[in-house]
C-alpha cells in the first residue's frame, strides 16, 4: 500500500486503509494477533516447568535453569527479527515467515509431550526420554526465535499503520495492544493448568502436557491466520536494505576517522558521530544520532525489569509461605501472578481515560520519561511492600516455633507411650490426656507404644497451629494408625494472608503501566523511520539484560534474610530512578520524521539551481537542530524531559 507525503511538511498519510473511528481498521488484525500469540506464549510458558520436573523427570535445579534461559533467549531474538525486518525482509514477511516457525516450534512441544509415542511397554511413561527431551529442546528454540524475532515487529508494524495526523490514535493503540498482551496471558494462565491436569492418552492415562502445548499451538496458527487474513489492509513500510550493517560502518568510521584527526590542528566536531560526514550520507548520520540518544537512555532502563520479573520467581515462593485461603476458593501460590495481568486491564484504561487527562487538566506536561520515572518508583515501592511483607512472616514465624502446640487424649483401656523424634509426650493413662507439647512447623512423625502395639503417624503442621489428638478405644496390634487417629485443630495456624501481597501487585503492575506501556510507545515514536523495529528490539533487550541482573545480583549478594534483599533492590532501582530523571532531563523529544523530511528534501534540492553555499548553511543549521535539539518536538510543543 502507499503513502502519500505532504510535499511540504513530509508528513505521511499511510495508505487508503479504512478507518473506523479514526483508526485504521488493519490494526484490528494486529491487536487480535498479539492476543492469541501472547495466550499461545504465556499458556505454555506456564506449564513448561512441571512438563521440565514431571514429564521428562528433570530435578527442580535443572528444570529452573532451563526455564530461564529460555526466557532470557525470548528477549535475546528480538535483536535478530529485528535486523531483518527493517534490511531485510520487511516487517511483514518477517512476522509471517517467524510465526510459521514458532507454530511449528509449539507443534513440537505438543508432540514431545505425547508420552505413548514411545511408550512401548505401555506403562504410561517414555521408554525413550532422549526423543522426548530433543524434540521439546527443538521445540523451544523455534518458540524462542518465533516470539523474540516477531515481538519487535509486530508492535512496530502496529505503529506504522497510522499516519502522521493520527499521533493521539497511535498512543492509544500502544495502550489496546498492551491490554491485549494481558488479555491474552491471563486467559492463558488460567486455563492451560486446567488442560494439563486432565488425563490423556491412548494406552495409558496420564497428566495431558500434549494438550496444554496443543491449544497454544493451535493459538498461535490462528495468530497467524488473523494476521494473514489483513494482509491487504496493511501500510508495509519497504525495508531499506542492510541499514544494520550500514549503521556499523558507520559508526566503525566516524570512530576511525576521530582518531585519525585527534591532532589539535584540525577543528573539532560538534557530534563525534559528524566524522563520518566526510564519507557517509547526512541523513544516515542524523538517523544514527536519533537511535544513539535513545539507546543511551536506555542505559539505566534493565534495573526496573529486574525488579519487576521477580514476581515469578521470588514473590511466588513469598506466597508458599503465606495463607492463600480466600474464603470461597483456595488461590496457589503461582496463581497470585494472574493478579498483575487482572490488574493492567482495570488500570490502563483508568490511566488512559481518568488519571492522565486529569493531570493534563491540571496544567502539568506528564510527558513520557516523567511517566517512566514515576514507574520506576512505583516499582520500587512495590519491593518496599514486598520487604513489609518479608518481615511480617519472619516475625510470625518466630512467634510460631514457641506456639505450635499439640496434645493426646488417649481413648484405650490402657496406657499408651507417644514421642517424636524431637519430643516425648512421656505415658499417658488410660482414658486421660497428655500436657500440650511443642512441635517444629511442617511434617512431623509421631511413635505410639502400647504393649504390642506399635505404630506411627505423620501430620502436617501449619504455622502458630494447635491440635489435640484423639487415640481411638478400637486401636489394636496391626491397626493403621495413620488412618484412626484423628485430630482437631484447636488454634488456626497464623500465617500472614496471601491478600498481603496485593499492594505490592498494585504498585509493580501502576509501574508497569507508566513505565513499559509507554516505553513500547516512546520506543517507536523516537525511533527513524528506518530502524523503528531496532529500537523496539533495544527496548526489549532491557528486558533480557534485567533477568540476568536478577541472577547476578541474588548471587552476588546472597543475603541472609529475604527482607534485606527487597530493601537492596528497592534502593538499586531507587538511585537509577533519580539518575534515569536526571538523563530525562536533558532528553528533548524529536519528530523523527520532520527531521528525515527535512534532509530529504535538501537532497532532492539537489536538482535546483539553488546556491550551494546557501543549501549547505541549511543542511548545517538542521545538523545543528538535531544535536542540540532545538527544535524538538512533542505534541507540537517545545518540551523537554
Ligand atoms: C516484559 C514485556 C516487555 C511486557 C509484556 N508483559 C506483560 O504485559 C505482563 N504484564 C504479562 C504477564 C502475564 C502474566 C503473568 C505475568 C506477566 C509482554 O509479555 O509483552
Amino acid at each position: 500500500m502507499a503513502d502519500h507525503e505532504d510535499p511540504k511538511t513530509g508528513k505521511k498519510n499511510k495508505g487508503t486503509s479504512k478507518e473506523v473511528c479514526g483508526y485504521p481498521l488493519s490494526i484490528f488484525f494486529i491487536v487480535v494477533n498479539e492476543f492469541c500469540e501472547r495466550f499461545s506464549y504465556y499458556g505454555m510458558r506456564a506449564v513448561l516447568v512441571l512438563y521440565f520436573k514431571y514429564f521428562l523427570r528433570w530435578d527442580d535445579d535443572l528444570a529452573t535453569s532451563i526455564y530461564h534461559t529460555f526466557v532470557a533467549l525470548c528477549y535475546l531474538t528480538p535483536i535478530l527479527g529485528a535486523i531483518v525486518a527493517d534490511s531485510w525482509l520487511g516487517k511483514f514477511k518477517t512476522i509471517i515467515y517467524l510465526s510459521i516457525v514458532y507454530a511449528i516450534g509449539q507443534v513440537a512441544m505438543a508432540v514431545s509431550a505425547i508420552h505413548d509415542i514411545t511408550d512401548t511397554d505401555r506403562d504410561g511413561t517414555p521408554n525413550n526420554m532422549t526423543f522426548h527431551v530433543v524434540l521439546s529442546m527443538v521445540g523451544l528454540f523455534l518458540i524462542a526465535l518465533g516470539t523474540g524475532g516477531i515481538k519487535p515487529c509486530v508492535a512496530a508494524f502496529g505503529g506504522d499503520q497510522f499516519g502522521d495526523h493520527q499521533e493521539r490514535q497511535r498512543r492509544t493503540f500502544f495502550s489496546v495492544f498492551y491490554l491485549c498482551i494481558n488479555g491474552g496471558s491471563l486467559l492463558s494462565t488460567i486455563i492451560t493448568p486446567i488442560l494439563r491436569a486432565q488425563n490423556c492418552g491412548i494406552y495409558s492415562k496420564q497428566k495431558c502436557y500434549s494438550l496444554a502445548f496443543g491449544v497454544p499451538a493451535a493459538l498461535m496458527v490462528v495468530a497467524l491466520v488473523v494476521f494473514i487474513v489483513g494482509s491487504g489492509m496493511y501500510y508495509k513500510a519497504k525495508p531499506e536494505g542492510n541499514i544494520m550493517g550500514d549503521v556499523c560502518k558507520c559508526i566503525g568510521f566516524a570512530i576511525s576517522n576521530r582518531y585519525k584527526h585527534r591532532s589539535k590542528q584540525y577543528p573539532s566536531r560538534e557530534h563525534w558521530m559528524d566524522w563520518a560526514e566526510d564519507k557517509y550520507d547526512k541523513l544516515l548520520i542524523a538517523q544514527i544520532k536519533m537511535v544513539l540518544k535513545v539507546l543511551f537512555l536506555y542505559i539505566p532502563l534493565p534495573m526496573f525489569w529486574t525488579l519487576f520479573d521477580q514476581k515469578g520467581s521470588r514473590w511466588t515462593l513469598q506466597a508458599t509461605t503465606m495463607d492463600g485461603n480466600f474464603g470461597a476458593i483456595v488461590i496457589q501460590p503461582d496463581q497470585m501472578q494472574t493478579v498483575n495481568p487482572i490488574l493492567i486491564l482495570t488500570l490502563v484504561p483508568i490511566m488512559d481515560s481518568v488519571i492522565y487527562p486529569l493531570i493534563k487538566k491540571c496544567g502539568l506536561n506528564f510527558t513520557p520519561l516523567k511517566r517512566m520515572t514515576v514507574g520506576m518508583f512505583l516499582a520500587a515501592l512495590a519491593f518496599v511492600c514486598a520487604a513489609v511483607v518479608q518481615i511480617e512472616i519472619d516475625v510470625s514465624r518466630k512467634h510460631l516455633t514457641y506456639f505450635n502446640l499439640t496434645q493426646f487424649v488417649n481413648g484405650m483401656n490402657k496406657p499408651v507411650n507417644v514421642s517424636t523424634s524431637e519430643v516425648v509426650f512421656g505415658q499417658i493413662e488410660k482414658f486421660h490426656y497428655s500436657n500440650y507439647s511443642q512441635i517444629r512447623n511442617g511434617r512431623a512423625t509421631f511413635f505410639l507404644q502400647s504393649g504390642q502395639l506399635s505404630c506411627a503417624f505423620s501430620r502436617d503442621f501449619g504455622f502458630g497451629s494447635s491440635y489435640t489428638f484423639f487415640i481411638p478405644s478400637t486401636l489394636s496390634l496391626g491397626s493403621n494408625c495413620q488412618e484412626s487417629i484423628t485430630g482437631a485443630e484447636d488454634i488456626k495456624p497464623n500465617s500472614v494472608h496471601m491478600a498481603l501481597q496485593v499492594p505490592q501487585y498494585f504498585f509493580i503492575t501502576a509501574g508497569e503501566v507508566m513505565f513499559s506501556v509507554t516505553g513500547l510507545e516512546f520506543s517507536y515514536s523516537q525511533a527513524p523511520s528506518n530502524m523503528k523495529a531496532v529500537l523496539q528490539a533495544g527496548w526489549l533487550l532491557t528486558v533480557a539484560i534485567g533477568n540476568f541482573i536478577v541472577l547476578i545480583v541474588a548471587e552476588v549478594a546472597k543475603l541472609p534474610k529475604q527482607w534485606t534483599e527487597y530493601v537492596l533492590f528497592a534502593s538499586l532501582l531507587l538511585c537509577v530512578c533519580i539518575i534515569f530523571s536526571i538523563m530525562a532531563y536533558f532528553y528533548t523529544y524529536i519528530d523523527p520524521t520532520e527531521i528525515e523530511a527535512k534532509f530529504r528534501r535538501n537532497v532532492g534540492d539537489d536538482d535546483d539551481d539553488k546556491n550551494d553555499k546557501q543549501r549547505k548553511l541549511e543542511m548545517e543549521m538542521m545538523k545543528r537542530d538535531l544535536d542540540r535539539s532545538d527544535d524538538e518536538h512533542y505534541k507540537g510543543k517545545q518540551t523537554k524531559m
